[in-house]
């Protein structure tokens, strides 16, 4: 197994920690066509909760539309990460820089829970995503658009009490589409669902990124999820990245595989090294 490797960009500058987000520089690239997923580096990133240290120096570099998920003890740390990826906590060391100048709409988060408004019914709650662009002439129809590509169009006029789980989930993937994220950060989004929503919902986020060509960023603690989607497993332990797994199979990926289940196997046999707990 390849053992963490330090990445530094060749291709981004690197900014203060603080608001990130707000703060990444632009960086000139080639004249080809940009791709649309942002390109992302850390370096030397920690997070402290008073005493706790939790992350104690990242250092990655996820190329522009990659597919990264992030596995590891519960409370190692993964979901600390992605809000600071997010810009929705500063770090207290490091630094975080994209590709190129982000806007708050180009970097969207989705949770577990679907967080919907419930006084406001789906196509509504679709359009709360485009956040400044809410009232743009063309909300409504972007918003329409995204609820086909995750087909709950048949649902914009319901209100969230009568969807299902995984409908309330479509929802708020489609809430995170509508303004065409260039980095998704999810946050074990499929976690509350049932393994059969589970499976359908995957097949529905890789169709998505595939389509969209965003950097996504999952947080999982399902490692036959991570290595279903992913193009690279990063493993965090002791607030570092521990291990950086190249998922080199090609996609569609066929569910229960031999080679997913090796992948996945080995990957779990690391993180319960010297531990019979299995509270990932
Ligand atoms: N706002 C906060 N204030 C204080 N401590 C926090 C805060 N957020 C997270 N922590 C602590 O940081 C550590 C990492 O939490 P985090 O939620 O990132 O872990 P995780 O790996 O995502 O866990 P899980 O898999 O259980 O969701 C935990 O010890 C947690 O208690």
């Amino acid at each position: 197994m390849q053992q963490a490797v330090r990445f530094i960009s060749p291709d981004a500058e690197l900014v203060e920690p603080s608001n990130f987000v707000e703060q990444a520089r632009v960086v000139q690239r080639g004249s080809e066509a940009p791709p649309r997923g942002l390109s992302l580096t850390i370096r030397n990133l920690r997070k402290s909760f008073g005493d706790n240290e939790v992350l104690r120096g990242i250092d990655l570099h996820i190329p522009a539309g990659q597919f990264v998920a992030i596995v590891g003890r519960s409370g190692c740390g993964k979901s600390t990460l992605l809000r600071l990826v997010a810009g929705l906590d500063a770090a207290t060391a490091g630094t975080i820089a994209f590709g190129e100048q982000a806007r708050a709409e180009d970097i969207r988060v989705m949770f577990q829970e679907p967080r919907l408004l419930p006084w406001a019914r789906v196509l509504s709650n679709v359009e709360v995503g485009l956040g400044r662009e809410r009232n743009s002439p063309d909300a409504q129809a972007r918003a329409e658009s995204a609820l086909v590509e995750v087909g709950l169009d048949d649902k914009r006029a319901q209100w969230p009490a009568v969807l299902s789980g995984g409908q309330k989930q479509r929802v708020a993937l489609a809430r995170a589409l509508v303004s065409r994220p260039r980095v998704l950060a999810f946050d074990e989004p499929l976690g509350a669902l049932d393994a059969l929503t589970r499976i359908s919902m995957q097949r529905l986020l890789e169709r998505v990124w595939h389509d969209q060509g965003f950097t996504a960023i999952l947080v999982t603690h399902d490692v036959a999820e991570a290595v279903a989607l992913a193009d690279r497993v990063l493993v965090i332990e002791d607030g570092r990245i521990a291990h950086d797994i190249n998922v080199d199979i090609p996609r569609p990926r066929r569910r229960g595989s031999a080679e997913l289940a090796a992948l996945e196997g080995s990957i779990l046999k690391n993180l319960l090294q010297g531990d019979d707990s299995s509270d990932l």
